[in-house]
């Protein structure tokens, strides 16, 4: 048997460690915004953003030079403690340095030990199995111990090599402290061994094209998306363990409209949120993953057609039964959830 029992499967791992939660605190989390923290410009502004955006996240890991990852952690740290991040409902996270890196012991008992108390999620890079997981688990176990936390932190993996996704499933029911999985397509466009050197997004190259033409004239092509398999496999894995899936970095800044493209689809597959890496595409992702006000309109027809939620109506010439009902669930409590936060969005689902 490798598996735990289902009763000690929720037990802290160490002695004075929090419980771990059975159900995930219900948060809004439609962009994570990746701040590094080892510039002290773009940390100030730490307490002018956090109301703006839902996550955001101190980067310790890639695009943080070698010899600023001590710098870089006692930024997080400083911003750990430059907002009241749990009385005012924004998420702190923190993405640490990779589990075989020099980094990941100090990033790790540092921000727990001097950070946990405001920190919600700490971001693992480059999971590749579920004893990563265990790894870290058994670890911060003993440091909120240590600490006495009363709160337990979550982790949220990126699957970013080939052997993450082979193992995708395992990753997402490693641990209850697995909040949700991102999709890493820059590290795995390189362990797959893709050719392309961008960060997310479609490639010119990669299409499909029509039969030749008789009469020998241009065949038509279109681009496809060579994230579709991964994405849609990521979503599986983490709704079958009740855990969310996002899209991550879509690293052409200046290409607003691709990177909104990127991140729709996404958001129709069933991710949650998706990563913001430039403050332009913070507006992106709130757009995108804030469901449309006239879906919300038309899911709630559904909802107040159907009361319980059994039997059949036509809505609109549209054929409404049980799993159109919970279609219409899903839009309408991401956009109760939304309008929690967003008065300009509660006003127009409500209308
Ligand atoms: C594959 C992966 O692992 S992706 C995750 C790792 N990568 C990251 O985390 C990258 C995070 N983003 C960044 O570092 C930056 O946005 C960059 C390097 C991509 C671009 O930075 P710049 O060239 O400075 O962008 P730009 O000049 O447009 O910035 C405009 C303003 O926004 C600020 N800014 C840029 N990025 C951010 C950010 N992520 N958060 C807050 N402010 C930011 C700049 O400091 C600048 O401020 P100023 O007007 O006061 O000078
Ligand atoms: O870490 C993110 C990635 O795309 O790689
Ligand atoms: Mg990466």
């Amino acid at each position: 048997m490798s598996q735990k029992t289902p009763r000690s499967f929720f037990k802290p791992l160490s002695i004075g460690a929090p419980e771990p939660y059975r159900e995930l605190p219900v948060k809004l989390e439609r962009m994570i915004h990746f701040v590094p923290p080892h510039l002290d410009k773009v940390r100030a502004k730490v307490p002018d953003m956090a109301p703006t955006v839902d996550v955001i996240l101190a980067n310790l890991e890639d695009a943080i030079p070698a010899d600023a990852k001590d710098a870089a952690r006692a930024g997080a740290i400083e911003m750990a403690n430059m907002y009241d991040w749990q009385g005012k409902g924004t998420g702190f996270w923190s993405r640490v340095n990779c589990l075989n890196s020099p980094w990941f012991q100090d990033d790790v008992s540092e921000l727990v030990l001097k950070a946990g108390h405001q920190l919600d999620v700490i971001m693992l890079p480059k999971v590749e199995g579920p004893w990563d997981i265990h790894f870290a688990d058994q670890y911060v176990a003993q440091l909120e111990a240590k600490a006495g936390l009363t709160r337990p932190i979550l982790f949220h993996a990126i699957l970013e090599t080939a052997e993450g996704v082979a193992r995708v499933e395992e990753i997402a029911l490693a641990s209850p402290r697995m909040q949700g999985i991102s999709l890493g397509p820059a590290d795995l466009a390189a362990s797959r061994k893709m050719k392309t050197t961008r960060v997310g997004g479609g490639h010119p190259f990669y299409r499909v094209i029509e039969d030749p033409k008789e009469d020998g004239s241009a065949r038509l092509s279109a681009q496809q998306d060579p994230w579709h398999y991964t994405i849609a496999r990521l979503v599986d894995a983490c709704r079958m363990a009740g855990i969310n899936a996002f899209y991550g970095p879509f690293g052409d800044i200046g290409d607003l409209e691709a990177c909104e493209q990127q991140f729709r689809n996404a958001f129709l597959l069933g991710c949650a949120g998706t990563w913001s890496l430039h403050p332009s595409q913070i507006a992106v992702a709130k757009r995108v993953f804030s469901p449309d006000p006239e879906e919300v309109k038309f899911a709630r027809k559904i909802l107040a057609a159907m009361p319980d939620g059994s039997g059949v109506a036509m809505i609109d010439g549209k054929m409404q039964d049980d799993a159109t009902w919970k279609q219409a669930k899903v839009i309408s409590d991401l956009a109760d959830l939304v309008a929690s936060k967003d008065p300009d969005l509660a006003a127009a689902y409500a209308g």
